[in-house]
């Protein structure tokens, strides 16, 4: 494990996007998995600044992203589809037939579950995981849970998740109660895992996540046992390291 604590956020999302864009620059077909949520808008700022700059082509690139809430319609701002085009997909070179993301509004979720591990396993190994973490220990939707699902599924979002989502909807009667997400099998296998975490109210949970005891209760724990996970940290976050 790798862990890289930042003083600056500006930092943190320039390290984190020169790591994605090296990815891309090294293996032109490279698969990335993405995230959502708000802790890697300014990386992807600092992706279409590379983009922009010449660095890179997403041309022949494949992404998969990490979940989709179920019921919200695909233009609704809130939806990781409208999320991934307002801050990446918009302003880069990937084809978005290449821009995978699961269909929240499948008629059936779980054909939808199989078909999207299908793309996945036909695309060959994600080369670069990127992660964010819930305040629960989530990694994508995984939440806490006695027994983790290896592959894409249906999730009920736990309680405090979309408590913690609410902020980007009108109230919490708004969030989804339900998601797709990726299975913590298929994100342990990707090459690389780069987990990025800011903010003083993730201090407890990246403390648990990273030193604690790996357990189904905290699902980021699981990544310990991951040989090339690297850990990007705001100072706040990375408070409780010791
Ligand atoms: O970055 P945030 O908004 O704190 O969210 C944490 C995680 O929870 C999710 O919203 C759920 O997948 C992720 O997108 C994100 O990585």
């Amino acid at each position: 494990m790798n862990i890289l604590t930042f003083d600056s956020d500006e930092k943190l999302n320039e390290a984190g996007a020169g790591i994605i864009t090296g990815i891309v620059q090294t293996n032109r077909r490279a698969v990335l998995g993405l995230a959502t949520g708000g802790t890697p808008v300014g990386l992807y700022k600092y992706i279409v600044r590379d983009y922009e700059r010449g660095m890179c082509s997403f041309k022949n690139a494949t992404t998969f992203n990490l979940d989709e809430y179920v019921g919200l319609p695909d233009d609704h701002p809130e939806s990781y589809r409208a999320y991934m085009r307002q801050h990446l997909f918009d302003h880069i070179d990937l084809p978005i037939s290449q821009a995978h993301i699961p269909n929240g509004n499948a008629p059936d979720p779980e054909a939808e579950c199989r078909r999207y591990d299908d793309l996945i396993d036909n695309a060959g190994q994600i080369d670069l995981q990127l992660l964010g973490l819930g305040h629960n220990g989530h990694i994508g939707f995984n939440e806490p849970a006695h027994a983790l699902i290896r592959a894409t599924h249906v999730v009920e979002l736990a309680e405090e998740t979309r408590q913690a989502n609410a902020r980007f909807f009108d109230s919490i009667d708004q969030v989804p109660q339900q998601a797709l997400t990726m299975g913590v099998g298929t994100i342990l296998k990707a090459k690389m895992i780069l987990l990025v975490v800011k903010g003083a109210d993730k201090a407890d949970i990246v403390q648990r996540a990273l030193r604690g005891p790996i357990t189904t209760d905290c699902p980021a724990s699981l990544l310990q046992t991951h040989p090339h996970l690297n850990v990007l940290l705001d100072r706040a976050a990375a408070s409780r390291l010791g």
